[in-house]
């Protein structure tokens, strides 16, 4: 069984995919990761994120950087959504994603174009979302944690910046799959959220398994 997650920045679709992952007992893969991974590629080859062929260059990384915690800082998020604009670094990070939602067993995966590009006959779909006020909170919250002494504005500022080039850019843009399930995490918490998330899951199976019969729902 595959399950495509996908959402904006800090919208909880890692936590969701994890919690499904861990319910369904399948592998998760965090996208975001292989995309930060390339940006802070570049930043150590000190080459330019906006030029395609420096990105496509550093798209070759090390599977033990997707461990670094220099990946989870908002600055790397930040270059990962540069880099995740060039079409050829997508295509360089396409048939990993793709063999990871293929292995035996299925798999969970989050991301921006799960539903969309990676899986997209994916067997359950979610598009997790929340308003970009209280997604600028959580994350603040959670850099904080870790140390940074980031302000809320510009959490705020650059979960914006991130929302409109991930939207607005031409290759593989963030946009909820048709067939996506809706879970706005504003105002739930994360057990609620994920009690949702298996229900979500578990209507679109029974939708499945009944269209397959040649039954309906009620
Ligand atoms: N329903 C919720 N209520 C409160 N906090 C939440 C909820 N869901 C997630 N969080 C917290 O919000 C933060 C962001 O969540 P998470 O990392 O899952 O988001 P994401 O969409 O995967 O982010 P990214 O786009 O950066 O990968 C984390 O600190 C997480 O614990
Ligand atoms: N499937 C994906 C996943 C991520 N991106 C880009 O990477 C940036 C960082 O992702 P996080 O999930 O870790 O926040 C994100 O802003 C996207 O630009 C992507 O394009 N496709």
């Amino acid at each position: 069984m595959i399950i495509a997650v996908d959402g904006p920045a800090a919208s909880g679709k890692g936590t969701i995919a994890r919690a499904l992952a861990k319910h369904y007992r399948l592998p998760h893969l965090d996208t975001g990761l292989l995309y930060r991974a390339v940006a802070e590629n570049v930043r150590r080859m000190e080459l330019d994120p906006t030029i395609e062929a420096d990105a496509v260059a550093a798209s070759n990384f090390p599977d033990d950087m997707l461990d670094d915690a220099a990946l989870r800082s908002d600055d790397a998020g930040q270059r990962a959504s540069i880099v995740s604009e060039h079409p050829l670094v997508r295509a360089a990070l396409l048939q990993r994603q793709r063999k990871f939602a293929n292995q035996p067993g299925g798999a969970v995966l989050d991301g921006r174009d799960i539903g969309t590009v990676i899986a997209p006959d994916a067997d359950a779909k979610l598009f997790v979302k929340a308003t970009p006020q209280i997604r600028a909170r959580r994350r603040h919250g959670e850099l904080r944690e870790r140390g940074s002494t980031i302000s809320l504005d510009k959490v705020l500022a650059d979960i914006r910046a991130r929302d409109l080039r991930d939207t607005g850019r031409n290759a593989a843009p963030l946009v909820m799959a048709a067939d996506a399930g809706i879970l706005d995490t504003s105002f739930l918490s994360i057990e609620a959220a994920v009690i949702r998330a298996i229900e979500l899951v578990e209507r679109q199976l029974a939708l499945k398994a009944a269209a397959a019969r040649g039954a309906s729902l009620p």
